[in-house]
């Protein structure tokens, strides 16, 4: 794969950029049947943020459903964005100078009954090695009324993004705060954390 001029721009000059369509519609649908399938056999656990010393799940600061997936069977979807996201991170390696190296892949779901994700960072300078984090919407049947946006907290305001089928969004890990506005419908998404080249 490679980046277009303007996605290398935004990501130097504002830290993240979205492309709409990423592996086209055949393969988000199929990715699409596939998370839905694990959703359905019950894999996923909440996620939530710890609490306290009684160590309780924090649902309303985050309340999806996760889990993370493992290199898969070749040939399924999963596997195909798999290799999309390692292409990705030899990209980003090369074009944007990232020095990008192994990565992680969760899967989220928002059921739908108002879940969120409060505001945050997904890594803190110096105590992670989160450099990228991308993100791959699933959301075949998303309207504005099932909300769920991804709202970026940027220098000059806020940006939101649709959730929608196929769309992928890349930011940098340390410098992008951001939010999931309460999901009124179904939510999935696929998350990859690339690490520094020299992280463990
Ligand atoms: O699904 C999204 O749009 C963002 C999820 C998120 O912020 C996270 O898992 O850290
Ligand atoms: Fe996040």
């Amino acid at each position: 794969m490679s980046l277009r001029d303007e996605e290398i721009q935004s990501l130097g000059e504002q830290g993240w950029f979205t492309r709409a369509s990423f592996l086209g519609e055949a393969n988000a649908r199929a990715l699409h049947a596939e998370a839905k399938a694990r959703v359905e056999a019950g894999l996923l656990r909440p996620a939530g943020i710890r609490r306290g010393a009684d160590h309780s799940l924090n649902r309303d600061i985050r309340g999806d459903f996760i889990t993370w997936v493992k290199p898969e069977e070749q040939g399924s979807a999963l596997s195909r964005l798999r290799d999309a996201y390692a292409a990705l991170g030899e990209t980003l390696s090369t074009e944007a100078y990232l020095g990008l190296g192994r990565f992680d892949l969760q899967l989220a779901w928002y059921p739908g009954s108002g879940e969120r994700y409060a505001r945050h960072f997904d890594a803190f300078p110096g105590q992670s090695n989160r450099r990228v984090t991308a993100i791959y919407y699933l959301n075949p049947d998303w309207v504005p009324a099932h909300g769920g946006l991804l709202r970026l907290y940027l220098e000059g305001g806020t940006v939101d993004v649709e959730p929608t089928l196929d769309r992928l969004l890349v930011f940098l890990s340390e410098r992008i705060e951001h939010e999931v506005l309460p999901a009124h419908g179904p939510r999935l998404a696929l998350t990859a954390w690339f690490y520094g080249r020299n992280a463990g």
